[in-house]
């Protein structure tokens, strides 16, 4: 069975109507394919952070971590994001398994930048061993993306990075589920969406602006999946749960990643 990867993002989850995880589990149940969740969190680490007036800055969609930030990051994510979303899997008769990249060296981690970000890592390894256990015991994981280094220390890991690692270690598909419906740009003053991106028009739109913020770890994670043999990376609006029935159906929804131009676009 062939497994897909659905990256939840933070901006996202607290919205996501009971019909994505019904989806979900129906995928599972139907043995259409194996799902694994990644999360993020990113609005209710601030949230965290905010209220205890602990300042908290970005460079190019990552968080500069420190010990104090990355315990926070742990605590919101592996602790209350991950556990609601293995209920709500749970509420509907799902099986779901929550677990971080710490637990079992799901994630293995190394710091990047030469720790000018601090705690903040990429993943270097996915224990694809205990996640195929999981799933051929009827499960879900559900991962938080706090991950491990070869020297055991914790490292904050931006979810959509680590979800294309995941992808990657299955060669699988990867879905990363947003709250906008793709990669937006404004032409003459109207909002369109791109329906198709390749790496060389993603990185030119990231020099131009257009492409900013969290939607860049998004699109260089998707497009650096693609490489390693993951077949398609596409975002996805979340709050509409057929744009993820519609594009498993093979319509054209969100925006779809590709290496070089394809045909049918
Ligand atoms: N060209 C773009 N099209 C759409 N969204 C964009 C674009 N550039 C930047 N963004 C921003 O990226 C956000 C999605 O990234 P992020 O907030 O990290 O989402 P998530 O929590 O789902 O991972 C959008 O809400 C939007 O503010
Ligand atoms: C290093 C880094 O930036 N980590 C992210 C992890 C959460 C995340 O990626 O959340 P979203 O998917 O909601 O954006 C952070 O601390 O916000």
């Amino acid at each position: 069975m062939i497994t897909i990867v659905f990256k939840v993002g933070g901006s996202v989850l607290n919205q996501l109507s009971p019909k994505f995880y019904q989806m979900l589990v129906r995928l599972k149940e139907t043995e259409t394919c194996n799902p694994i969740i990644v999360h993020g969190g990113g609005p209710e680490i601030n949230e965290a952070l905010s209220k205890m007036n602990i300042e908290t800055e970005f460079v190019d969609g990552l968080r500069v971590t420190t010990e104090e930030v990355l315990n926070i990051a742990e605590m919101v994510m592996s602790g209350t994001i991950n556990k609601r979303i293995v209920a709500s899997i749970q509420s509907i008769g799902g099986n779901a398994l929550g677990l971080s990249g710490v637990d079992g060296k799901l994630l293995q981690a190394r710091q990047i930048h030469n720790g000018k970000l601090g705690l903040v890592g990429e993943i270097i390894e996915v224990n694809t061993e205990w996640l195929s256990i999981i799933m051929n015991s009827g499960g879900i994981p559900v991962i938080s993306p706090i991950a491990i280094g070869e020297d055991g220390r914790r490292y904050n890991v931006n979810g959509d990075m680590a979800a294309g690692k995941v992808a990657e270690a299955f060669q699988s598909k990867l879905i990363l589920v947003s709250n906008i419906p793709g990669v937006i740009e404004s032409v003459n003053g109207e909002e369109m969406i791109h329906h198709h991106l390749t790496k060389q028009q993603v990185e030119s739109k990231i020099d131009s602006g257009v492409i900013y913020g969290g939607m860049i770890p998004k699109v260089r994670s998707a497009l650096a999946s693609l490489k390693s043999g993951v077949a398609e990376s596409v975002i996805l609006n979340g709050l509409n749960p057929d744009d993820i029935k519609n594009y498993l159906e093979g319509k054209a929804v969100g925006t779809v990643l590709t290496e070089r131009e394809v045909e049918h676009v």
